[in-house]
């Protein structure tokens, strides 16, 4: 699905991705973690043919970036983002936006057939949004927007769904809730892979196999979920001694009380 060989991406000033190697599967599912400015939307960037690597090479769904026409490909790949949030038109009703979907447009300028309207309330369904098709996007809550734009990327079918920083923004309850519909889209037979970029562990589904910790523009490390994930690779990849507890599958993180008092 993404292939990624020794990409960087040099600026004037600085290295803002260097010498990264990535291998997404068919079947697998990714989480993307980083601090502030591990260069997480660089490469998220990379895999939609935003920018391209300087050096390395990057292929995205069997197709290598400078042999192929990258709005063919984009149509493949779902990437919902706080930035797509704030393209869209405020006062559109959520079924419209979902439906805008199919096209990836962010108003509705093509026909619009039975069976599209039928897979936007499908989808809606899925996504616990189906009450809302009515209503306008601008007095939604943010987890009931977040929702809806996830029903709206996949209406287009995305062999690749880039789920971006999706829990920014919602309290215990709205992350859970998305969280546990996320689960439920990754264990449905013709899932699009998904790669979930985060700032927290504790956000790390199981139905991530595989997690990719990036860290100052670079690979940290990346592999299955359960082999890199423990306390003391942790400590080493944020460099202050962390706890890890595991509880339903899940890890939550703490900083060492030693680490706390130093801060
Ligand atoms: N075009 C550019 N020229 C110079 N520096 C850049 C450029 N693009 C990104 N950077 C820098 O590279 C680093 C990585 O940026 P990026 O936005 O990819 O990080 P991030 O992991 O997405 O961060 P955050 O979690 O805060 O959104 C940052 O220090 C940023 O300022």
């Amino acid at each position: 699905m993404i292939q990624a060989e020794n990409v960087s991406y040099k600026r004037v000033n600085k290295d803002v991705l260097k010498n990264i190697s990535w291998q997404v599967k068919e079947g697998e599912h990714w989480c993307l973690v980083g601090l502030n400015g591990a260069g997480k939307s660089t490469l998220l960037n990379m895999v939609n043919g935003y920018i391209w690597p300087t050096e390395g090479s990057m292929t995205v769904l069997n197709q290598t970036f400078g042999q192929v026409d990258l709005r063919n490909l984009r149509q493949s790949i779902g990437w919902v983002s706080s930035s797509l949030q704030q393209q869209l038109h405020d006062n559109e009703i959520v079924e419209n936006i979902v439906l805008s979907g199919k096209f990836a447009t962010i108003g509705l300028y093509d026909d619009i057939e039975d069976r599209d309207r039928e897979k936007a309330y499908e989808l809606m369904d899925e996504l616990h949004c189906h009450h809302l098709a009515k209503r306008s996007y601008d007095t939604l809550s943010q987890g009931e927007k977040q929702r809806v734009i996830i029903a709206r990327a996949l209406m287009a079918n995305p062999k690749l769904l880039i789920l971006d920083e999706p829990c920014t923004g919602l309290d215990i309850l709205a992350r859970e809730t998305l969280l546990s519909i996320i689960e439920e889209l990754a264990e449905k037979q013709d899932a699009p892979t998904l790669i979930y970029v985060t700032h927290h562990v504790e956000e790390i589904l199981p139905c991530f196999t595989h997690t990719l910790l990036l860290k100052n523009g670079t690979v940290f490390d990346s592999g299955r979920t359960e082999e890199l994930m423990n306390a003391e690779s942790l400590s080493a990849f944020y460099e202050r001694p962390v706890h890890l507890d595991k509880q339903d599958e899940r890890l939550y993180l703490r900083l060492a009380q030693s680490t706390k008092n130093s801060l």
